[in-house]
C-alpha cells in the first residue's frame, strides 16, 4: 500500500468516527435549541462560543495546528445554529406595534427566525404569551430619553412571565421622503414626540414645521400615502425601506446615545445564568408598612455583596397611595448567597418576586 491509500484509510477511519461524534454533538444542540426556545433565548452565545474554543484549542498540541482547529470549531458551530435555527425557526414572538416600529425592529433582531406577531399594545403582546399563543414578547422596558416604560412594569409586576435577556437597541434617526424628494423640497417633518424633540437642534436649524404621530412607522406611512414632496418623517433606515421612502438625511439625532431598552418575556424561567461576573436580576416588591422598612430592604442587598443598579417605585393600581418597587442589581442570585439574600430580604417585604435574570445585556444596531 502507498502513503496515499494509507493515509486515505486512516481518514475513513477517522471520519466515520466523527461522523458518530457529529450525530451526537447535533443532537445535543437540538436539545440547546428547544430549551432556548421555551425561554426566548437567542440562539448565538458569544460568551460559551469563545470558552468552547479556549477550552478545545488548548487540547491541541502541534501549534501549527491550532489555529486550523479553531477554524474547525467555528464552522461546526456555525453548523450547529443554521441546524438550531432550523429546529426553532417559526418561533412566534408578539411585539406591540406596526411593522417598522422600533419594537418590531428589535424583535426581528433578535429573532431573524422568528414568526413575527404583530399586537395592538403591550399588554395585548404580554397576555398572548400568558396564553400560549406565542412563545415570547419583545417589549420595550426604559428609553434612554424618556425613561421607564410605565405600562411593562405594571405586566412585570401583575404578571406570571420571566425576562430572560435584555436587549438595547440603539436608534438613529434619518430624514425620510417620498423618492425623487430633495432636503430642499422640505417644509414639514412628522415623527413621534420623542423622536422629533431628539432631533430639536437640527429641525431647528432648517426652520422645519412638526406634526406630531403615535409612532415613527405610522409617520413614515403618512409620508408614503400622502406623496407630498414637502413632507418627510423622521424614523429608522429600516422604516425607510419597508414604506419605500428615500433617506434625505442621515444621522440627525443629537445625543449618539438615544436607546431603548428591550426585554424578551417567556413562561418559562432560565434557572442557570452564566456566572462568568456579568450577571444580572431584577426584582419586585413591596415593603411592610413600618418605619424604615425600605431602607432595611435595601441594605439586605448590599449586605450580601449585591450592587443596585436602578430602583423605581410605581403606585399599585387598586391601592391608593401604596407602592411597589423595582430593583435591577448586578450578581448571580441564583447561588447560595443569593438564596440567603432573597430569604433575608423577604422578612422586610409583603411580597417579592424575581421576575428575571440574564447574563448579558446585549447590543443591537438598527442596520
Ligand atoms: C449549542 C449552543 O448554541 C450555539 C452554538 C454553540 C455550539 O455549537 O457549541 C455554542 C454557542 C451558541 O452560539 C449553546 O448555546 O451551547
Amino acid at each position: 500500500m502507498d502513503k496515499l491509500q494509507e493515509a486515505r484509510l486512516q481518514i475513513n477511519e477517522i471520519d466515520s468516527e466523527m461522523a458518530a461524534l457529529f450525530e451526537r454533538r447535533m443532537q445535543a444542540a437540538r436539545v440547546i435549541a428547544e430549551y432556548k426556545k421555551e425561554r426566548g433565548l437567542q440562539i448565538y452565545d458569544a460568551k460559551r462560543e469563545q470558552a468552547v474554543i479556549e477550552k478545545n484549542a488548548a487540547y491541541i498540541k502541534d501549534p501549527d495546528i491550532r489555529s486550523y482547529y479553531v477554524r474547525f470549531l467555528q464552522d461546526e458551530m456555525a453548523v450547529s445554529k443554521r441546524y438550531q435555527e432550523h429546529i426553532i425557526s417559526g418561533v412566534k414572538v408578539a411585539y406591540s406595534g406596526i411593522e417598522g416600529a422600533y419594537a418590531n425592529i428589535a424583535a426581528k433582531q433578535i429573532f431573524p427566525y422568528g414568526k413575527l406577531i404583530s399586537y395592538r399594545d403591550f399588554k395585548a403582546a404580554y397576555e398572548a404569551v400568558e396564553r400560549g399563543e406565542c412563545d415570547c414578547c419583545v417589549l420595550p422596558i426604559e428609553n434612554s430619553y424618556a425613561g421607564e416604560v410605565g405600562q411593562v412594569m405594571d405586566l412585570m409586576f401583575q404578571g406570571s412571565l420571566y425576562v430572560n435577556g435584555l436587549y438595547t437597541l440603539r436608534i438613529t434617526h434619518h430624514l425620510l421622503g417620498v423618492p425623487g424628494a430633495s432636503g430642499k423640497d422640505i417644509k414639514t417633518v412628522v415623527s413621534h414626540p420623542q423622536a422629533l424633540a431628539q432631533c430639536a437642534e437640527y429641525i431647528r436649524e432648517h426652520g422645519y414645521q412638526t406634526i406630531e404621530y403615535a409612532n415613527t412607522a405610522k409617520a413614515a406611512k403618512a409620508v408614503k400615502d400622502g406623496c407630498d414632496k414637502s413632507v418627510a418623517a423622521i424614523a429608522s433606515a429600516e422604516t425607510a425601506r419597508l414604506y419605500g421612502l428615500e433617506q434625505l438625511d442621515h444621522d440627525i439625532n443629537e445625543s449618539a446615545l438615544n436607546s431603548t431598552r428591550f426585554a424578551v418575556f417567556s413562561r418559562v424561567e432560565n434557572k442557570k445564568v452564566n456566572t462568568t461576573g456579568d450577571s444580572r436580576f431584577m426584582l419586585m416588591f413591596t415593603v411592610k408598612n413600618e418605619a424604615g422598612a425600605l431602607a432595611q430592604a435595601l441594605n439586605v442587598l448590599s449586605s450580601y455583596g449585591f450592587n443596585m443598579r436602578a430602583l423605581r417605585s410605581r403606585p399599585m393600581k387598586d391601592l391608593a397611595w401604596e407602592y411597589y418597587f423595582y430593583i435591577e442589581a448586578e450578581g448571580d442570585e441564583t447561588g447560595q448567597n443569593g438564596s440567603d439574600m432573597l430569604r433575608h430580604l423577604g422578612l422586610h417585604c409583603d411580597m417579592l418576586k424575581v421576575v428575571g435574570h440574564f447574563s448579558d445585556e446585549v447590543i443591537l444596531q438598527e442596520d
